[in-house]
């Protein structure tokens, strides 16, 4: 606890009425929202009178392990007039624009849950929408409620799990003041050993929340300090694909095949899984990350236990000779985040072009800056292992990676270049530029959104 707390993972007392602060605002916001479109839907006034939305926490917020740079996911609960496309997307959001302590909005349209992104006094904010069969939804509304659950449409459905995910963890985890100390620490560990981002086909907050809460589950009464070595025996010799399932007392029911995951992970009382973008590499990593905290935490409650061993970030240029360097640019930090984004959401497409070609890649979802380039950018470096027979095309597989990020976007927002580089341009691209962390977004003017203390200098990832 110490040790994370000298970390910086444990949020201040600032920090933490920052976070309320923006739900509080974000509620009043939605409330008005929903009476200006009851008006604008020509609703008798009675109606408009009525009208309510609120929004709801889950995700790391909800579960309270979020840290200083942890988003705050928040459900938008509206009345079952208010539609997804007009009223959140257009109108919902120009009320955000007004706001000025909320800046980057983003929209996420096309997405299994969409969603608005946006900072809220520097606080990353994800916005999905959900809308009930009612005119007014009660500040404290109930998403098991049988009634609400059953007339709901399917993109709300979908868009609420989240928040039903959460409250069933909170409810089937027998001792809170273990599981939160225990999530946090194995957060950090993955993001320290650079397999903490769902995108890059590693895990997301969900994964991890669920794993952790089954290890606290199946050891109730066990101290956080003991269950860190229990998670990593267990993981580390988990028989995967057979599923982690969060017991609930029901009968699991999926029939969806389990070939189709490496490693599969129910989501709490539901029959679905975590969507997972794991592929043959990162599974690969995922496992020897587990064994190595396997060995690490053997000796857990010996009293000299070294933690900064188990946390030490991951070295990439000690474990690869060449890189895959990509770099995206824009012609303004606003295009930037944006762009960023956009080809994040394809980037397995590359990935598995590069295991087809290679058999192997380490997709480090650390963020870098080259600052010898004059637009803002952010590259990435991902970790190949090249034989000599081995003959990449580096156009070609550029080509066919942009032909797959323009196909649904009317406009191009920025520019793509892949190469394939030593580990000393990894270094020197440290050296020009301040440190960089993982999942963060540069401003394209040498700033940084995210938080150093938690993943650390990006120089330390050449140690
Ligand atoms: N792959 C997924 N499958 C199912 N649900 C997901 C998935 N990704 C996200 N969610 C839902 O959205 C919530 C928020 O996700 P998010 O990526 O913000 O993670 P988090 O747990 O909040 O961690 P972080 O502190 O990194 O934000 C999760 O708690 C989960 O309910
Ligand atoms: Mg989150
Ligand atoms: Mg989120």
């Amino acid at each position: 606890m110490k040790y994370m707390e000298n970390e910086g993972l444990v949020p201040s007392a600032e920090e933490e009425i920052k976070r309320r602060n923006v739900i509080f605002k974000l509620k009043e916001i939605v409330m008005v929202w929903a009476k200006r479109i009851a008006y604008l839907h020509r609703l008798p006034r009675s109606y408009i009178r009525a009208a309510s939305a609120t929004v709801v926490t889950y995700g790391s917020y909800g579960l309270g392990v979020h840290d200083q740079e942890s988003d705050v996911d928040a459900l938008c609960v509206g009345p079952g007039f208010a539609t997804l496309a007009e009223d959140f997307f257009i109108v919902l959001r120009s009320m955000l624009e007004c706001q000025p302590e909320i800046s980057e909005i983003y929209c996420v349209k096309d997405a299994k849950v969409p969603l608005m992104r946006f900072k809220f006094n520097g606080v990353s904010v994800d916005l999905p929408y959900a809308k009930i069969n009612a005119i007014s939804v009660p500040h404290d509304v109930d998403v098991f409620n049988p009634v609400i659950f059953a007339t709901m449409d399917e993109i709300s459905w979908r868009s609420s799990s989240g928040v039903r995910a959460n409250r069933s963890i909170l409810r089937l985890v027998p001792d809170l003041k273990t599981y939160q100390p225990l999530l946090r620490c194995i957060k950090y560990w993955a993001r320290r050993r650079g397999i903490y981002c769902n995108l890059f086909g590693f895990f997301g907050g969900i994964h991890l929340a669920i794993l952790v809460a089954v290890i606290c589950q199946r050891h109730p009464r066990t101290w956080p300090l003991a269950l860190v070595s229990i998670f990593f025996r267990t993981f580390a010799f988990w028989p995967w694909p057979t599923p982690v399932i969060l017991f609930h007392g029901g009968v699991p029911t999926d029939n969806i095949p389990l070939e189709k995951f490496f490693m599969p992970i129910q989501l709490p009382c539901s029959p679905l899984y975590c969507h997972s973008n794991i592929t043959t590499s990162t599974f690969g990593r995922i496992r020897q990350e587990f064994l190595r905290g396997h060995h690490f935490t053997k000796d857990a409650l010996s009293p000299n236990f070294d933690w900064e061993g188990l946390f030490e970030q991951f070295s990439y240029a000690y474990h690869y000779a060449r890189f895959l360097k990509i770099r995206l640019s824009a012609s303004n930090r606003h295009e930037l985040g944006d762009w960023v984004g956009w080809v994040k959401s394809r980037i397995r497409f590359l990935l598995e072009k590069l295991e087809d070609l290679l058999g192997f890649c380490d997709p480090n979802p650390t963020e870098y800056i080259d600052a010898t380039v004059h637009t803002p950018n952010t590259v990435f470096f991902w970790g190949l292992k090249i034989k000599r027979s081995h003959k990449i095309d580096i156009d070609k597989i550029e080509e066919d990676f942009l032909k797959k990020i323009n196909s649904g976007r009317e406009s191009r927002l920025g520019k793509i270049e892949l190469s394939v580089v030593k580990g000393s341009e990894l270094a020197d691209m440290n050296k020009t530029s301040e440190p960089r962390l993982a999942c963060g977004v540069s401003d394209g003017k040498g700033k940084y959104t995210s938080c150093l203390k938690l993943y650390g200098p990006s120089v330390a990832v050449l140690k």
